[in-house]
């Protein structure tokens, strides 16, 4: 089965209730590809999880940013995934680029979490990516590895697993890479999934890119043969959303 076409709206910690459901609005109604051609998922901040979640369309999901291990106790203010099941979000963004930088540093702290989560039944977006340091160092797929490595470690089975490449470079700084660079590291790590994994889950998970995606360079990143999707930043909190929706599928179909 072809992997579907998925594009992730990642909204980080911006707007208040209000603002979500401005959102909301514009998203309920777009006119957007069916289902069968393009998943789509937006990741609202936690207090406007449950009234993004109880007022958009039923044919787009909505994510957390975060989901800890703790289910109950003296875990003060943490989200838990289980949680996250009693709200009805179907998803999880985890490990994300600006997280790995400010909060969340090791590799290591990724597994627990993310096994943790797929056990619940939520799928899962983990992002995996290199610093300009790195890039510049020559290092980008031994970093992108170590970062998978660290995850394919804690799974075993990858059908609610979505890997997201996002170089924290170009990360919310509207530093754009060229397609050739991204189609390099996403065939490279689909390969070393084929060799360190299995041929089938190199085959069928969703490797995705983020990092500075907008109306006017979507296609050229939709089009590229290893890219299964985009995780889309400030793009995401404005219509241009829905034209990154509909133009990248567009592509994917022709
Ligand atoms: O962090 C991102 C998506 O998760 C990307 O953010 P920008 O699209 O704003 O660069």
């Amino acid at each position: 089965m072809a992997r579907k076409f998925l594009v992730v709206g990642n909204w980080k910690s911006n707007g208040n209730v209000l603002e979500a459901m401005e959102i909301v609005n514009f998203l309920n109604q777009a006119q957007v590809p069916s289902q069968d051609v393009v998943e789509v998922v937006v990741g609202p901040k936690y207090e406007c999880l449950l009234p993004v979640k109880t007022s958009l369309r039923p044919d787009f999901h909505v994510a957390a940013q975060k989901g800890g291990l703790e289910s109950g106790g003296a875990f003060n203010g943490e989200l838990s995934v289980k949680t996250l099941g009693c709200l009805g979000i179907q998803w999880v963004i985890l490990k994300h680029a600006e997280v790995r930088q400010l909060v969340d540093k090791t590799n290591e702290s990724a597994g627990d979490r993310f096994v943790h989560a797929l056990s619940v039944g939520l799928k899962v977006v983990v992002c995996v990516g290199e610093t300009l340091e790195q890039r510049e160092a020559g290092s980008t797929m031994e970093d992108v590895t170590a970062q998978a490595i660290a995850i394919a470690d804690k799974v075993s089975n990858w059908d609610n697993v979505v890997l997201a490449y996002e170089p924290l470079w170009a990360t919310g700084t509207g530093k754009v890479p060229t397609p050739a660079q991204v189609q390099e590291v996403v065939h490279e790590l689909r390969k070393w999934i084929e060799i360190n994994i299995s041929t089938e889950v190199a085959y069928k998970t969703r490797i995705i890119y983020g990092g500075s995606v907008n109306g006017a360079n979507c296609k050229e990143f939709a089009t590229l043969p290893d890219i299964d999707g985009l995780l889309v930043g400030a793009a995401s909190l404005t219509p241009e959303f829905v034209d990154i929706i509909t133009s990248a599928t567009t592509v994917r179909s022709d």
